[in-house]
């Protein structure tokens, strides 16, 4: 099978996204990750651009073995020194340079005629070639150039020493099609095509980047460039996470290997997220949070009986360690009942009926069911006949004012079924309200979080109240709505506490019928 090169810009391009700066520490972790993934080439950076970078692109290269590590250089003598500066550590020196070989660039940007472009290059490479060992060029905005000047510069360059000639759409203009069109007319027009590797490069402006990627494997490309979570410049590049899978996957179609191991995409893509602030879209292709998520009752049912009814990775593939039933409103009994059971709870046909109709209604009211709500939903069921003792809210008072600090009085039925009435002040009103609580309720609780919003628009508008907090050591939510924000806190953080009391109580019943 033919090997595809991987070569990797998420620290070059990708560090050109809007917004993102990385240091040489998050380089050099980003690095060793990449190394792991199996990438063949890195581009670690463009040395001449900052002390920063040159000093990062030097401590990545002295450090990484397994990949062989790049910088990218204009075609300016400055640039290359400063490049081979950074990379003369590396085991295998390899240098990236380019420059733009399309009328608008050559014209507008650079001001220069084709043939001192030609020159140019020629120059940078051969001037490069008396440091570096590969050398790789690139035409940038190849696709908008010219294809029989593009054939003439890249035979030129191939002269003077490059070994690796890389063909960008680099500003995502192309179809697949043509940019498949572009790679064959350089294997059928430049005569000396056959000393070098020839590479894709393509951006993601018409969300096109990885079917033109795959469309260059098909033409002739032997290395391809892209990024980890498709980061880069504007729209960004291909994404390589993306093409690995579909080269996998679709062996039948691209009959192509490569180095990368696969089960390392979950974990490179997660640091790489986390290192550059960029999120990563839910719905992403391999990555993407929902990309092993079925929320549809029809889909859950199948992916039960059989994962390949709608699974065509595998979510060990990439290194994630399972699907993802999501258990929402267009949820089915199958779905439900698994979810239960792997809870622990064994339903007969009456009581799931029952709970799947209670988690049917709060699933039209809330987007995402939580475990947490699962388990209050599943041990209400359970415990319907068994009197659950809890504490019940009868009254709260609030003393408030502008010069006294805030004052809570509370009267709650406790489990044992006594009334228990204490005072207490605080802060604000509601964390007096939290003090006189914890006053009454029989163990240690400490609030993380706390949060109100209003049900519904208007003055006359619910107020909701969702706290966090541990109870004896283990993490609750609560909530409690009530027309006064204050009672609704108060109810929420006695919620809160219930349902620690039902979760205990359940695991024991289920540990005295397992
Ligand atoms: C398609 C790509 O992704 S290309 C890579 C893009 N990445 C970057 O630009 C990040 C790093 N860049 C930088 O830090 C800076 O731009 C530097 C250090 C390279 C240059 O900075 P400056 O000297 O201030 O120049 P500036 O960036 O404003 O302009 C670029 C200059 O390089 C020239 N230039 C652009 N590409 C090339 C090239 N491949 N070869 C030679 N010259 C080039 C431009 O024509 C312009 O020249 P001019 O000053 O004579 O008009
Ligand atoms: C420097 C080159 C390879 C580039 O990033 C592009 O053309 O998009
Ligand atoms: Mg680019």
């Amino acid at each position: 099978m033919r090997k595809i090169d991987i070569f990797d810009t998420t620290l070059r391009d990708g560090e050109q996204s809007a917004g993102v700066n990385l240091n040489t520490a998050e380089k050099l972790e980003i690095a060793k990750q990449l190394e792991r993934f199996g990438v063949d080439v890195m581009e670690a950076g463009f040395p001449a651009a900052s002390p920063g970078d040159l000093d990062a692109v030097r401590q990545i290269a002295s450090t990484i073995k397994n990949s062989s590590v790049t910088g990218l250089a204009r075609s300016v003598k400055s640039d290359i020194d400063a490049a081979w500066e950074a990379l003369k550590v590396a085991e295998c020196p390899r240098l990236h340079v380019f420059i733009a070989t399309s009328p608008i660039h050559m014209t507008y940007k650079l001001k220069q005629t084709p043939e001192q472009v030609v020159e140019t290059a020629v120059e940078s490479i051969k001037y490069a070639k008396q440091f570096f060992p590969i050398v790789q060029w690139s035409a940038e905005d190849a696709f908008r150039s010219d294809p029989a000047f593009l054939a003439h510069i890249v035979e030129q360059a191939i002269k003077a020493g490059a070994s690796v000639i890389n063909l960008p759409d680099t500003v995502g203009y192309a179809t697949p099609h043509e940019y498949g069109a572009m790679f064959k007319y350089m294997k059928d027009n430049v005569p000396n095509v056959d000393q070098v590797k020839l590479s894709s490069h393509c951006h993601n402006d018409l969300g096109m980047a990885v079917a033109n990627t795959l469309a260059a494997i098909e033409n002739g490309a032997d290395q391809v460039e892209g990024t980890i979570n498709g980061l880069g410049e504007r729209a960004g590049n291909a994404a390589l996470e993306e093409v690995g899978v579909a080269l996998y996957t679709r062996k039948d179609a691209y009959n192509v290997q490569t180095n990368l191991t696969l089960n390392e995409i979950k974990r490179t893509s997660q640091l790489v997220s986390q290192l550059t602030g960029m999120a990563i879209q839910a719905n992403k292709a391999i990555v993407g949070k929902n990309a092993f998520a079925h929320e549809s009752g029809i889909h859950q049912d199948g992916v039960l009986k059989e994962p390949t009814t709608y699974e065509i990775i595998t979510p060990e593939l990439i290194g994630e360690t399972s699907n993802n039933l999501v258990l929402g409103k267009h949820s089915g009994r199958h779905a439900f009942n698994d979810r239960a059971k792997s809870m622990g709870f064994h339903l007969d046909k009456d009581a799931l009926n029952q709970a799947f109709k209670e988690f049917k209604q709060l699933a039209d009211r809330k987007k995402e069911i939580t475990s947490e709500d699962l388990w209050t939903i599943l041990t209400q069921q359970q415990l319907k006949d068994s009197d659950a003792p809890v504490y019940e809210l009868e009254s709260v008072q609030v003393h408030y004012g502008t010069e006294d600090s805030p004052m809570a009085t509370a009267r709650v039925k406790v489990p044992d079924g006594s009334i228990q009435e204490d005072a207490c002040n605080g802060a604000g009103s509601v964390e007096a309200i939290f003090n006189t609580l914890e006053r009454i309720i029989d163990g240690k609780v400490h609030v993380l979080d706390y949060r109100v919003s209003s049900i519904g628009k208007g003055r006359d508008a619910l107020g909701e109240a969702v706290i966090n907090l541990t109870f004896n050591g283990e993490e609750f939510t609560g909530r409690g709505a009530a027309q006064d924000v204050l009672e609704a806190s108060a109810k929420a953080y006695l919620n809160a506490i219930n349902r620690s009391l039902l979760q205990s109580k359940m695991k024991q019943l289920i540990s005295t019928t397992v």
